[in-house]
């Protein structure tokens, strides 16, 4: 039998089942609900590859328009379901999987429109690989008399997910061919940018990111697996997600996390200042070290651990800072990187954490409202999802969110491709410019458009 718990007052009911299952491939899993569950999928798996998470179909969706409390609506509407189900010790808990978009006082009519301020979903069929282990779990919401029924259903078309996600064979597809390439407002960036950076010079502000976006088109459509499973080959020491929405699929490679939380210790990082790679290793530690000693880009990373330092000092007790960043090195590019932790103090949530740190001065600037409002007013675009969070929850309230940077929207032969980076007193707008083409390439490549303006 299912596990089963209802409040008497409420008729809904939140039943849920898993099993452990062996060898299941995460991007086949995915793959199999081609049929069923296309525009209600979604995949996350963390840098380390120690945790993996795919979602098939839509067993709840909590979801906002809201500008204020977006957060803590949606943490208080999860609160709500989770009290419906079991509190038994299980091998996996339930997930609610989502994100938010960059700035809900946006209102430029984008490829964005369809997707909400905020939202989030908990899958009827559930995958988590975690050590090698891997679990699929059903999860039904009703109220429905005859649930038993519809429950037996659903186990049945779970052993048919599994079953298909066993014998499928995941094929590295064919790239559909790039038909046409627009850098969108490439003139506004570069101006926006040189506005911008004149702006902090006055002192209006210390800090703003500005990004800008690609429009490619393709003589054939993707499917989202394919696209999925490319990423994955292409950049394997990042974070990859990827959230659909009816026929849009929002995903990405991010090295950035914004927040974990587990077992009361909070973790998250500071990653801003980049430089490029090397062509031979000799170059590429030079690179590396004249980005450790560049006084422009150790400006533009401080703004953001000074910030998230800040908001762990109030969130956290025991809060540990390093005091200089190291390199991140990932497959284009290399990061100053600076990881924060902290023991989340008894009344904090990771929801809190989401709200108090987004966006932090390596996606808006510094200060916070100012930065943000000069993006809206000289990107002259919508972010959507990009630069946003994008992560999980579980029953305990453990869970992490990502930045959605190097990240794409894929809206069946059309791919919006989008970068940024942090403009400060010492920017320059062409550097600025090669630095968001250095961005791109994660997603160029995945897709198959030329790397090459
Ligand atoms: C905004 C982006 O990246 C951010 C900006 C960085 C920078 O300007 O140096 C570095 C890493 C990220 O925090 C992006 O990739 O689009
Ligand atoms: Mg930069």
């Amino acid at each position: 039998m299912p596990n089963t718990t209802g409040q008497k007052k409420s008729t809904l009911r939140f039943y849920t089942e898993t099993i452990e299952v062996s060898r299941l491939s995460a991007h086949a899993f995915f793959a199999a609900g081609d049929e069923n569950y296309k525009g209600k999928r979604f995949f996350w798996q963390n840098k380390e590859k120690t945790f993996t998470l795919v979602g098939l179909g839509h067993a709840h969706t909590i979801a906002n328009e809201l500008e204020e409390n977006r957060y803590q609506d949606i943490a208080s509407k999860w609160k709500e379901l989770c009290q419906l189900s079991l509190k038994e010790k299980a091998d996996v808990s339930p997930i609610l999987f989502g994100g938010f978009s960059f700035d809900p006082f946006n209102r430029i009519s984008s490829e964005w429109d369809t997707f909400p301020s905020a939202f989030f979903t908990l899958s009827t069929f559930q995958l988590v690989i975690r050590n090698e282990q891997a679990f699929v779990s059903i999860h039904l919401i009703t109220d429905e008399e005859n649930s038993m029924d519809t429950f037996e259903q659903l186990r049945i078309e779970r052993d048919a997910l599994i079953h298909t996600s066993q014998v499928k064979e995941l094929k590295n597809h064919a790239k559909s061919k790039l038909v046409e390439r627009e850098d969108r407002l490439k003139e506004k960036y570069l101006q926006a940018v040189e506005d911008v950076t004149k702006r902090i010079q006055e002192n209006e502000v210390k800090k703003v990111v500005i990004g800008r976006s690609l429009k490619l088109t393709f003589d054939d459509v993707f499917s989202s697996a394919s696209v999925l499973y490319n990423t994955s080959i292409e950049q394997p020491e990042s974070y990859l997600f990827g959230l659909e929405r009816d026929d849009k699929l929002f995903f990405g490679a991010t090295p950035e996390r914004l927040v974990k939380v587990e077992h009361g210790e909070a973790l998250s990082a500071g990653i801003a200042g980049s430089i490029k790679r090397g062509e031979t290793s000799i170059e590429d530690r030079q690179l590396g070290e004249s980005l450790l000693a560049d006084p422009k880009n150790l400006a533009e990373h401080k703004y953001v651990v000074d910030m998230i330092n800040k908001v762990f000092e109030q969130y956290c007790d025991e809060v540990k800072v390093p005091s200089r960043p190291k390199l991140l090195k990932i497959r284009d590019i290399q990061h100053l990187h600076t990881p924060i932790q902290g023991q989340l103090k008894n009344s904090a949530s990771l929801f809190q954490l989401v709200e108090a740190l987004h966006p932090t001065p390596a996606m808006g600037g510094e200060p916070r409202e100012e930065a943000v409002a000069i993006i809206r007013e000289s990107e002259q675009m919508n972010r959507g999802y990009y630069a946003a969070p994008i992560g999980w929850i579980d029953t305990e309230g453990d869970g992490e969110f990502a930045v959605g940077i190097r990240s794409a929207l894929l809206e069946n032969e059309h791919a919006y491709l989008y970068a940024g980076g942090g403009i400060v007193a010492e920017s320059s707008s062409l550097e600025e410019f090669e630095e968001t083409r250095v961005k791109f390439r994660p997603m160029l490549r995945t897709l198959g458009g030329n790397m090459n303006e």
